[in-house]
């Protein structure tokens, strides 16, 4: 499994492939080509400077005579953590902050409208111990935490939308803890919040020892720049986690992340993607990056010795568009802002052509779902009856003998 030294497919592709080979193999594992967007010189220096990757891709929607293209600007932050899992919660969490600042400075620069950073983004994934302290200690309130705050002020100072997911401690509910994402208005006041909902039970992903599926549906936000949701990682393998935020409206969903190669890296490219397609509107896949070493070692309940580290985080992060065209991705191995510019008549687009709304069947699998989920459902299995005879094959008339 590879891990740093493995740049992206990206880059390998372009590196062992003739231009005529390269360019049919884009088009079909990347669907039609994304303009590479011009950014600000500023931007690109500084991206330099801060040592990150800075990249940005355009899509195109055709021309309408009723309505006016809507653009808008979005900006996809992935990242390792900086200091060692060791050290202060308070200072592991006020280096990601400035990091993020940093990083959200050059994303203005670069006009973005709305920027989302990947899974509890203020902390190492520390969900494979199984230990409590001081993990949970990272836990903040979604309305008025330390990290909302600072949400906050970057939203105001950029006239952006931030989407901040964190582990959340909420007060108001005997202070139980939620993998949270929270939406804050480009005004600076918070939005509102949503929920992961499914919950891994895959590996050292012992999430479920912090917290429950969220609660709170499939909320979408009406920002000023489009509708938007968030479906927080494991919660991409589910389609129909996909779909409800589309049938409330969504036209971006991020899927902010953290998963590692060993696990997943075949299906990234496919899942964000797929949902894309399927529900006409844009998906935003952000993983974090690298590889995080916690204090103490930790099994995975397969044999195998105890050991630190999660795996690697293979950042990739995209995004895909309801044609089915997708940028490529960030690379495996640094931190990286990925601009991408997005005409949301796209999905309206896209939708009038494919008609999956139209075509859904939405009532058929409502009613059959329904049925399925009581405890006394019997699957529809239609067998072959071992009392009943062979039928007679036409043409040979009485009993066929051989
Ligand atoms: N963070 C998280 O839910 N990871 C689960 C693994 C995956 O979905 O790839």
């Amino acid at each position: 499994m590879a891990g740093s030294e493995w740049a992206s497919l990206e880059q390998c592709l372009e590196k062992h492939l003739p231009l005529g080979d390269l360019q049919e193999v884009k088009r079909v594992l990347y669907g039609k080509e994304t303009r590479k967007l011009d950014l600000p010189r500023r931007a690109l220096e500084a991206a330099l400077e801060g040592d990150f990757e800075l990249q940005g891709y355009a899509f195109e929607a055709a021309k309408e005579q009723q309505r006016r293209p809507r653009i808008v600007r979005v900006g996809l932050i992935q990242n390792k953590i900086l200091l060692p899992t060791s050290a202060p919660v308070a200072e592991q969490v006020s280096a990601l902050h400035r990091r993020i600042e940093a990083m959200a400075e050059v994303a203005a620069t670069c006009g973005v409208n709305i920027i989302c950073f990947q899974e509890a983004w203020t902390m190492p994934f520390a969900f494979c111990t199984r230990e409590k302290l001081p993990w949970t200690e990272f836990a903040e309130s979604a309305e008025d935490g330390l990290t909302t705050r600072f949400c906050q002020k970057l939203a105001k100072k950029h006239n952006m939308v931030v989407v901040s997911p964190i582990l959340e401690r909420d007060r108001e509910h005997g202070g139980v803890l939620w993998n949270t994402a929270v939406v804050i208005s480009n005004s600076g006041a918070v939005l509102g919040k949503s929920r992961k909902n499914h919950i891994p039970r895959v590996g050292d992903f012992n999430e479920s020892t912090y917290y429950m599926e969220g609660n709170l549906g499939h909320p979408v936000f009406q920002t000023q720049f489009g509708r938007i949701a968030v479906n927080i990682c494991y919660g991409r393998h589910h389609p129909l986690n996909w779909l409800m935020y589309s049938v409330n409206g969504a036209e971006i969903i991020f899927n902010p992340s953290a998963t590692i190669g060993e696990l997943s890296e075949s299906l990234w490219p496919i899942e964000a993607r797929n949902a894309a397609i399927a529900n006409h509107c844009f998906t935003c896949a952000i993983n974090r990056v690298g590889q995080e070493l916690f204090p103490n070692e930790f099994t995975s309940g397969d044999g195998k010795k105890a050991h630190r580290d999660f795996g690697y985080f293979y950042g990739s992060s995209y995004v895909a568009a309801p044609d089915g065209s997708r940028t490529p991705g960030l690379s495996r191995n640094q931190d990286g802002l990925l601009v991408a510019e997005l005409d949301l008549n796209l999905c309206q687009q896209m939708s009038d052509i494919w008609s999956f709304k139209m075509t859904g069947r939405y009532e058929m699998y409502a009613q059959e779902l329904a049925e399925a989920v009581r405890p006394n459902y019997t699957p529809t299995v239609v067998r072959e009856d071992p009392t009943s005879k062979p039928a007679c094959p036409s043409g040979l008339g009485g009993e066929h003998r051989p």
